[in-house]
């Protein structure tokens, strides 16, 4: 009681001497003065805000950006904000049907917006949210936010505020953690078999295209769409495949993860504000749940990792893992099936056009050198990895590129260095703690780490990415035997054999599961992305390659003087030399001499490079070492090569036959 007394007593006593203070005690703080000569600051004008919350609602001025995609000349008229209303309203029923599943057939009630942000209210007048008709589901009363093509800077805020492991590194790039999956993982691809795809695709040995039936695909898609509904917000991007603008495809990626949507963003083609108006339906969405796994009960599954592409619906639904390469290169198989279709050949290729127009196709497998190869300072850069050719010449499909970064420098490939930078995804890197500067000879994460950003953050890429008819075919092999030349020209009959081998010693990482570099054969430099039948793909090669008079080239960039392990790689200034040499011509018109095993043509001198490395002979100190490697890789080329020995590569019978003999002889 008395205790209380007290406390009562105090605080009268501090509340009677407050005021007292400001009757009789204190002076009050002058914030003006007579004296003129005195310079208060006080000729700024008070900030345009009663709270604090309005002072932030400043900051963000209303924009056309596409996240709202609104021409300044539709805010004018009464009428045209009515339209303007109506469009919204579309796209985001658009979104909901995207989102729909078997539970919810109208799909979910979609709003625009982050639901952390205050100014997005569900009572809102303008009605730009999407109710379904009718449902008794618990889910159906939700809200689904909808975060539609986010500027990389917003994308940046998502990943840092809501995903573990995101970071700006020291030159403004997003660190990102992609998962447990550092890797594309290619023996859980499935494609729907279904009526047409039976007999249009390449299916059984040797064929990437795992079947899975029409019923299976719609139960991972009603996990993947249900998995997504449950979320708070999903990120939607809607975007564009394909710099021809006759051939272009417009694809939508459903996500959970700003860093899916940022990569996605910065890879696929970035429609204007303006074609985002006209986005319309998707040709190809994608549902990227991949942080959910899939029911391994499930028919088909073997794994908890699940991707699945179902070219009659139009979709891909990606569950149990979070590589942002399997949307890529997801797409990247669909257009492997669509653009064929059109007579129009795609291809797992680099492309670069030098000053006077010649240009110049780089095939390879993963890690064989297509972006860094590509990537070149005195040339063009038309795209790092998935082209198309047409009647019309070359275009890029996308609109970003996919560099490996492991032991980047900035002497040896300066432009993807300083491509590095704000808008940049950087996954699976290991960074200083405190600068941020991200450590490139790191491999703790992985091997496989790499640099996701917009084609324009090369400074001399071509903006369309669209080329005329190559001039040159440069197939890169990462030879990990290191019996391969350096360089051999090739002919018609030997660019297709070498294009049907696909050859290369996989270098580690990329593909999920896979840690030593090895000998691989992938038909087409892509086995693991093509659709029909290797022999299809070759046939329009040969066919475009003749027409064009484009002629074919064979670059190890792997290893000299030995095998993995006792040789090196060779040096990345003498391959570049050997590119150079190329693309001018004048390797062209060079004195030639032919490989025994291989009948490879390999030249006897290139300017900067020396001559002694041109014949793989001369590199290797143990001669009968070089004899066995060489005889061991000849038979495994030809034992891949039985499995295409019995198919006709197009009309041409003769070619066909010249094939077949273009290959090693043992
Ligand atoms: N002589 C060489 N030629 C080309 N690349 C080399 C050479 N020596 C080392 N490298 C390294 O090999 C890697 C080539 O990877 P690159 O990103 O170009 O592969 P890619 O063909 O584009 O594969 P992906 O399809 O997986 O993107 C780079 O890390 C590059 O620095
Ligand atoms: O797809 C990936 O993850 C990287 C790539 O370009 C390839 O492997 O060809
Ligand atoms: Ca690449
Ligand atoms: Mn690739």
């Amino acid at each position: 009681m008395a205790k209380k007394e007290a406390s009562t007593e105090n605080g009268f006593s501090f509340t009677r001497s407050a005021s007292s203070n400001a009757r009789n005690g204190l002076a009050r703080i002058q914030t003006h003065t007579n004296t003129p000569e005195v310079c208060h600051d006080d000729s700024t004008p008070p900030v345009r805000a009663q709270t604090i919350h309005d002072l932030h609602s400043l900051q963000k001025k209303k924009s056309s950006a596409p996240s709202t995609p609104i021409t300044s000349s539709s805010a004018t008229s009464p009428f045209s904000t009515i339209l303007e209303e109506e469009r919204q309203r579309l796209q985001l029923q658009s979104i909901s049907a995207s989102l729909a599943s078997l539970t919810r057939e109208t799909g979910p009630k979609v709003v625009r917006g982050d639901p952390a942000s205050k100014v997005v209210t569900h009572h809102h007048h303008d009605h730009h949210y999407i109710t379904p008709t009718f449902d008794a589901s618990d889910s159906a009363l939700k809200f689904t936010h909808v975060l539609y093509n986010l500027s990389p800077a917003e994308l940046y805020e998502q990943a840092i505020k809501y995903e573990k492991g995101s970071f700006i590194t020291a030159t403004g790039a997003l660190a990102t953690l992609s998962g447990a999956k550092t890797g594309r993982s290619p023996r859980d691809k499935r494609v729907v078999k279904d009526e047409s795809t039976e007999h249009d695709l390449w299916w059984g040995k040797g064929s990437p295209n795992i079947e899975m039936d029409e019923h299976t695909f719609l139960i991972n898609r009603e996990r993947a769409v249900d998995y997504l509904n449950s979320l708070e917000k999903v990120f939607v991007n809607d975007q564009f495949l394909n710099w021809d603008p006759e051939h272009r495809i417009k694809v939508r990626i459903v996500s959970a993860r700003a860093y899916h949507s940022l990569f996605m963003h910065n890879m696929c083609i970035r429609p204007t504000p303006e074609e985002l108006e006209e986005f319309g339906t998707p040709d190809f969405t994608i549902y990227n749940a991949g942080q959910f796994p899939c029911n391994r009960y499930t028919h088909h599954m073997t794994s908890s990792t699940s991707i699945d592409i179902n070219i009659a619906r139009k979709e891909m639904v990606i569950l149990g893992t979070q590589y942002a390469g399997e949307m890529k290169k997801g797409l990247f198989s669909v257009m492997h099936y669509l653009m064929p279709k059109r007579n129009i050949l795609s291809l797992h290729s680099g492309c670069n056009m030098g000053k006077n127009g010649d240009v110049a196709l780089f095939f390879g497998l993963s890690g064989t050198g297509k972006t860094t190869l590509s990537t070149d300072h005195n040339r063009y850069l038309i795209g790092d990895d998935e082209h198309c050719w047409s009647e019309n010449g070359v275009s890029n499909i996308e609109g970003g590129c996919y560099a490996k970064c492991v032991d980047l420098s900035r002497e040896k490939e300066p432009d993807i260095w300083n491509a590095i930078k704000f808008g940049t995804v950087v996954e699976n890197v290991v960074f200083d703690e405190h600068t941020r500067e991200v450590d490139f000879s790191d491999k703790s994460v992985t091997e496989n780490t790499r640099a996701a950003y917009p084609i324009e953050y090369i400074p001399n890429a071509k903006i369309p990415c669209v080329a005329p008819h190559p001039k040159n075919v440069i197939l890169l092999a990462c030879d990990a035997f290191g019996v391969l030349p350096p360089v051999s020209k090739l002919s018609l009959a030997q660019t297709m054999y070498h294009f049907i081998s696909g050859y290369t010693a996989l270098v580690a990482g990329t593909e999920d599961g896979i840690k030593e570099p090895q000998a691989t054969f992938s038909a087409c430099f892509g086995a693991a992305f093509i659709m029909m039948h290797p022999t299809k793909y070759a046939a329009m090669l040969a066919e475009k390659m003749q027409k064009h008079g484009a002629t074919g080239w064979l670059v190890n960039t792997g290893w000299s003087g030995g095998r993995y392990g006792v040789g090196n790689r060779i040096k990345l200034a003498y391959t570049r030399k050997i590119i150079d040499a190329i693309h001018s011509g004048s390797l062209l018109n060079s004195e030639y001499t032919k490989t025994e095993v291989f009948g490879l043509e390999i030249p006897t001198a290139i300017e900067g490079v020396p001559s002694e490395i041109l014949d793989p002979v001369n590199t290797w100190a143990d001669k009968k070492a070089y004899q066995d490697t060489l005889l061991k890789l000849a038979s495994l080329f030809k034992k891949n090569f039985n499995g295409f020995i019995s198919y006709k590569i197009g009309t041409d019978q003769s070619l066909t036959e010249e094939i077949l003999a273009a290959g090693p002889t043992l």
